[in-house]
């Protein structure tokens, strides 16, 4: 059976915003999935509808078989969710593990899993004192309660420190290991690469690639990428204007060009030296990174590529609306 069965999911709002466009997805038991998707993609709206928090325009969802909308405390009660945004009252650390506790009916210990997140020596301090990775690590540490057949994780790197990404990463793995399936909504690129067996990639509400990472790279065509350091890039390299460069992306000194086969890499090399000094190359295969951009070209960041910048996905973080969903 399916951990996720979606079929022509469907949500707008109002009249004018399709947030969710006709989406299948089947999400198999045990798999760790990943929704990738910039930002607006619909990808939180589609995991509030996974979980009944609010209800599609058409379209059904089952959840190990059973329908969300006939029965959702039947679902909610198999699953374990880190929503986006979560909004924390003045209770305890520990308070809030044994409110989770006790909502589940579970017998966790809640100092183990609050040690298991790396909060153990602030179990008995305000979680609105908290920081906002500490409230990430605590609510990762609620979703985890009862060990739930599924886990739906929203973003849950948001906030994270690299040790905090770290612990979260061994945990889904951990659990993926033990039957746990996993969907996992991120815009942290590398995360999903090194956690997920599928990502799903959303752009404008549908849901545009289903694949393993290696098996997007190879529907891309077998496209490889080349990412060059110098001392000083120049304004006008002009990288873009070589035969076979299909993107260029600029962060400081470093450029990372995507082109369509390996054979290209020698005349970005070439072109570049003329231009200015290199100092470090590094060749791999198309990343995760210009493999997202190539898929969601069109979607919200089409005025960028327009103005011929990068369409880099921004962090969430600064624009997320803290979707608040009710418990
Ligand atoms: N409650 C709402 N009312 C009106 N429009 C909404 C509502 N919730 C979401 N939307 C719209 O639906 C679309 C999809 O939003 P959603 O939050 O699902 O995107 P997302 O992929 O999760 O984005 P992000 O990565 O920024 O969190 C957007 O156009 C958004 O403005």
């Amino acid at each position: 059976m399916a951990a996720i069965e979606i079929e022509g999911l469907r949500k707008e709002f109002g009249a004018d915003t399709v947030a969710v466009d006709d989406v299948d997805l089947t999400v198999e038991e045990g798999e760790v999935f990943g929704f990738l998707g910039p930002n607006g993609a619909g990808k939180s709206t589609t995991i509030n509808l996974l979980l009944d928090f609010i209800r599609p325009t058409d379209g059904r969802i089952e959840v190990f078989g059973t329908d969300v909308q006939e029965d959702p405390l039947a679902v909610r009660e198999r699953v374990g969710v880190l929503p986006e945004g979560y909004g924390f009252d003045p209770l305890l650390g520990r308070e809030y593990l044994e409110w989770a506790i006790e909502t589940k009916d579970a017998d966790d210990d809640p100092d183990e899993l609050l040690d298991l997140v790396g909060l153990a020596d602030d179990a008995d301090r305000y979680a609105t004192e908290y920081s906002k990775g500490m409230q990430q690590r605590l609510a990762f540490a609620m979703a985890l309660v009862d060990d739930p057949d599924l886990l739906v994780l929203d973003e849950p790197s948001t906030g994270l420190d690299p040790n905090g990404m770290t612990t979260m990463r061994e945990v889904v793995r951990e659990r993926a290991a033990n039957g746990t399936t996993v969907f996992f909504s991120s815009h942290i690129l590398s995360e999903v690469q090194s956690v997920c067996d599928r990502v799903g990639v959303m752009n404008d509400g549908r849901l545009v690639a289903v694949d393993t990472i290696e098996g997007l790279q190879a529907n891309l065509g077998g496209r490889a990428s080349i990412t060059l350091e110098c001392s000083v890039l120049p304004a006008d390299h002009a990288l873009e204007t070589v035969d076979g460069v299909v993107d260029v992306a600029v962060a400081d000194d470093t450029v990372e060009v995507t082109c369509t086969g390996p054979g290209v890499k020698e005349d970005v090399v070439t072109h570049l030296a003329a231009r200015a000094n290199i100092d470090d190359i590094r060749s791999e295969a198309a990343s995760l990174q210009s493999l997202f951009r190539e898929l969601t070209e069109g979607g919200r960041d089409e005025t960028a590529d327009e103005r011929g910048e990068s369409a880099h996905s921004s962090g969430s973080e600064a624009d997320a609306r803290n979707v608040e969903v009710s418990r």
